[in-house]
């Protein structure tokens, strides 16, 4: 059988288990941040192709430039890292809300840098690989690692790997229409600093795989910022702290989806179906994964 002309990558979403924003900044006017994350089971799907030239196409239809797209910025960046012309198409099938908190755009970047990486055979852990990521945004180095991780500097730099949890159930409840711009959220940050969650306590737990002690230790100081900028947020996070079968609720990155952590999976899809049918918001239950961007076809 011929090789497909074709390859499908998986780019599931990210939550933080733990965000805490320092309040200095490093020269590229970013802020310090510790941070501990895991992929979730929600995914966006890439086909990437080889093409007379780049482009770069989302279902549903973005309402940015495709020049924008962190898809297209990741194939040029990758074309400048390695000395070739990156001509591919890419359609990305959207299921990550944006402005969700969700890291949408930096896994459909790592998985782009993933993709071609394969299509053009070079060891993903080359080190012009790191660099081309950071270029694109903070989070996507962690999507191409892929284990639940500690970050730190911008939140960009990997410090420690953990065991995954993978199927531990989540579930994700936003505001329906809009969210919140992860720039806004940590300029709110700037003109209103809140103290850090504690962090050792959740890196013990993640080193000791302490469920009940990692569920006991999740926390955000960047969810104030997100539920100044919409409110909604806020009535969603207390809400879901009401509902039965929950472990923890925090917001996720700069918003706007919170999540919960839950007991049963059952009880996750309960949280989702009332999340939507008793208030209209957008809802999904999802699982921890154990890794980012998958090459799933080529
Ligand atoms: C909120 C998180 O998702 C938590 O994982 C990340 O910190 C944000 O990662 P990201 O979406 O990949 O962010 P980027 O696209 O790199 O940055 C968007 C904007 O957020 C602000 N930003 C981001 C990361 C950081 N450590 N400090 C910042 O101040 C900057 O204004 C930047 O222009
Ligand atoms: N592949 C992509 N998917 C979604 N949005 C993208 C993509 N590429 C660029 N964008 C731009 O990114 C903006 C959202 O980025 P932003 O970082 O604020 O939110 P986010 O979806 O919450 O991501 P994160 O969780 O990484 O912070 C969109 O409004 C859009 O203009």
């Amino acid at each position: 059988m011929d090789a497909p002309s074709f390859i499908m990558v998986t780019a599931p979403a990210k939550i933080n288990l733990y965000l805490g924003v320092h309040p200095h900044k490093d020269e590229r006017g970013y802020h310090r941040v510790d941070t501990v994350m895991t992929a979730i089971d929600l995914a966006d799907t890439l086909a990437i192709a080889p093409a007379d030239e780049l482009m770069v196409r989302t279902v549903p239809e973005a309402g940015f430039p495709m020049e924008e797209n962190t898809a297209y910025r990741a194939a040029v960046a990758m074309g400048e890292a390695f000395g070739r012309e990156p001509r591919f198409t890419i359609l990305i099938d959207k299921h990550i809300p944006i402005k969700s908190g969700l890291g949408g755009p930096s896994t459909d970047a790592a998985a782009t840098i993933k993709g071609i990486c394969h299509l053009w055979k070079i060891d993903p852990a080359d080190e012009r690989i790191d660099r081309v990521a950071r270029s694109i945004g903070a989070d996507v180095p962690f999507f191409l690692y892929g284990p639940p991780a500690y970050f730190t500097g911008a939140g960009d730099v990997m410090r420690e790997v953990f065991r995954p949890l993978t199927g531990t159930p989540v579930a994700l409840v936003k505001p329906l229409d809009g969210g919140v711009s992860t720039g806004e959220a940590y300029a709110h940050f700037d003109a209103d600093p809140q103290d850090l969650p504690e962090l050792d306590p959740m890196l013990a737990a993640m080193r000791e795989h302490d469920e009940a002690s990692i569920f006991a230790h999740i926390g955000n100081n960047l969810a104030s910022a997100a539920c100044a900028l919409m409110p909604e947020i806020g009535t969603i996070v207390a809400w879901m702290r009401e509902q039965p079968g929950v472990r923890a609720v925090e917001v996720s990155g700069s918003g706007a989806s919170v999540f919960a952590v839950c007991d049963t999976q059952m009880a996750a899809e309960a949280i989702a179906l009332s999340a939507l049918n008793e208030h209209g918001w957008w809802a999904q239950a999802a699982k921890m994964e154990k890794s980012g961007p998958n090459i799933v076809v080529g």
